[in-house]
């Protein structure tokens, strides 16, 4: 299993002296090459799931394996390693920088890392082509279509080669037909990248595209459906 969380909870501090939590026992499997949907209304502790599962966040209790790696008792330092090498992010809104070019985009992580941008940059005019940028890698964020900078984030989401991608809500700036776009090209990535992908979102047009789909209600999976039955539905 590449992204495991079993009875995961987390709590924030309420700023009266108490805690609310967030995520009350919580446990989702995502195997390789599957893209699990996690939904439901708004506060129900979804981006914090997000958050324990990339390392962001370590839980109160409960234990987190990315990639076979059990990180639940690693310092912070060691989780950031886990994070940088193992795990891709892919957020609503694409966080360019606006005087970058869709390639130096892909490269920034390799950048940040410390790595050979040198070697990452073939990785990189690849990936753009997979996700069918190859015409416009020279463009900066202000060039391209809404549809177009997502698909430059989930580029660089994959730079790192991640056996875990995370999305958060990937689809709720887009039109419907760059939505589908978007999802056709996330679930294809998923497949042929061999990636464990959890995706958050509101957006049932997402929801078509996944293998499986967690509902949650205050801190809670609620339902466990099959993609199918949610499509059919
Ligand atoms: N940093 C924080 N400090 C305190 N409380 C927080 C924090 N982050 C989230 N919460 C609370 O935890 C609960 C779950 O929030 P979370 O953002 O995970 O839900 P969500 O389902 O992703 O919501 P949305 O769909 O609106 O993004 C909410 O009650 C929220 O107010």
């Amino acid at each position: 299993m590449s992204l495991e969380l079993t009875d995961v909870v987390l709590t924030y501090p309420d700023g009266d002296g108490a805690r609310i939590t967030a995520v009350d026992g919580v446990s989702a499997a995502v195997p390789r090459g599957r893209l699990v949907g996690l939904t439901g209304p708004s506060g129900c502790g979804k981006s914090s799931v997000l958050s324990v599962a990339g390392t962001l966040i370590a839980p109160d209790s409960g234990r987190v394996e990315v990639d076979g790696i059990d990180v639940t008792d690693l310092t912070e330092e060691e989780r950031a390693a886990v994070r940088r090498t193992r795990v891709g992010f892919v957020f609503q809104h694409d966080n360019l920088l606006p005087s970058l070019t869709a390639l130096e985009q892909v490269l920034l992580p390799v950048h940040i890392a410390g790595g050979r941008p040198a070697s990452a940059r073939s990785h990189a005019r690849e990936l753009l082509a997979e996700v069918g940028l190859a015409d416009a890698m020279d463009r900066r964020p202000h060039q391209l279509s809404g549809g177009m900078r997502q698909r430059v984030n989930i580029a660089r989401a994959l730079i790192g080669d991640p056996a875990v991608l995370l999305a958060d809500e990937p689809t709720s700036a887009l039109d419907s037909h760059r939505a589908a776009e978007t999802m056709a090209l996330l679930t294809r990535l998923v497949r042929e990248r061999d990636v464990a992908a959890l995706l958050v979102t509101h957006d049932p047009r997402a929801l078509a595209g996944a293998d499986d789909v967690l509902s949650m209600l205050d801190g809670r999976v609620v339902d466990r459906s099959r993609g199918a039955v949610v499509r059919a539905g």
